[in-house]
């Protein structure tokens, strides 16, 4: 390890460590689920890392929390009811609020102390937890689901850290027909879903899993965000059994919602043509998820 650098050095990503320049740390902790760090760096601001994995850098998470909220967001007519699994940073939240035609925005964070630092390190993404239509869960994501009426939720946005550790759970079947079930007919589900140069295989199974489950259309898009392994990140779009869902050219284009926040905090990196080509695949990665 070099001195005043952090390498983000991990069994899922063998062999190659993105780096960045450490200036302080500022905050180091154990909940009951992980290791939680808050850095400055050099050039990136305040970073979040949950057992040595980077989550989100003050500088690029607009890419990450802006598309995976998007993606599904603008690709359903009139969305009323949200629910966020993970998401504890509370920039989902943020993102989500945007959407006057939300009512409802239910979260469930299994690590408050998640919560609690983001509130105090990173107060322009956990501001998210400000908007009244947001209630918050505490707790595992997979109770809460089994736990919910069917059929409630328009969206479900997944935002889980990586299958090793407290979010194994959330890349298997038995999750996903948790959440097709929550979900209203042609409900729409987006998750996280790694990244096709480093996770072709996990990938793979959750497309195969995610084909299995949700009887609408699966789609798997994609972006870059320069601080995750590989510098992209993907996500995986299904709808349930009902109203036709096509993900690739948005019919709630985020560009015709009036929303007064756009004027106070304009997106850094969603538009309407990001939407479109983040579906647009590599060959090599076409293959293996196929398209339908
Ligand atoms: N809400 C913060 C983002 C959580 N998702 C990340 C996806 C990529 C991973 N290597 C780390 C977490």
């Amino acid at each position: 390890v070099i001195p005043g650098w952090f390498a983000e050095i991990s069994p899922m990503w063998p062999g190659e460590a993105h780096s960045l320049k450490v200036e302080k740390v500022l905050f180091q902790g154990k909940s009951k689920y992980q290791d939680v760090m808050v850095f400055q760096s050099l050039t990136y601001g305040k970073v979040l890392v949950l057992d040595g994995v980077i989550q989100l850098t003050e500088r690029d998470e607009c890419a990450y929390q802006e598309m995976i909220t998007h993606l599904p967001l603008c690709s359903v007519p009139n969305p009323r009811k949200v629910l966020v699994i993970g998401g504890g940073d509370g920039g989902v939240l943020r993102e989500v609020s945007r959407h006057m035609s939300v009512e409802q925005i239910d979260i469930c964070e299994i690590d408050g102390m998640v919560i609690d630092v983001s509130k105090q390190y990173f107060p322009e993404i956990a501001v998210g937890f400000d908007d009244p239509r947001v209630t918050v869960n505490v707790g595992d994501g997979v109770a809460f689901l089994r736990e919910s009426p069917e059929g409630v939720y328009d969206v479900v946005i997944v935002d889980s850290s990586d299958p090793i550790g407290p979010a194994e759970e959330l890349f298997k079947k038995p999750f996903f027909e948790l959440v097709a079930r929550a979900l209203r007919p042609g409900g729409v589900m987006c998750t996280q879903a790694e990244s096709i140069w480093l996770h072709m295989p996990i990938i793979e199974d959750i497309v195969s899993a995610c084909r299995q489950t949700f009887k609408g259309s699966v789609n798997y898009a994609w972006t870059t965000v320069p601080t995750y392994p590989s510098g992209v990140i993907g996500f995986m779009l299904c709808s349930t059994e009902g109203p036709a869902v096509d993900f690739q050219h948005p019919i709630n284009p985020i560009e015709k919602q009036e929303s007064n926040v756009e004027l106070q905090r304009p997106l850094k990196f969603y538009n309407s043509e990001m939407h479109t080509a983040s579906f647009c695949l590599p060959a090599f990665a076409r293959r293996a998820i196929g398209s339908n």
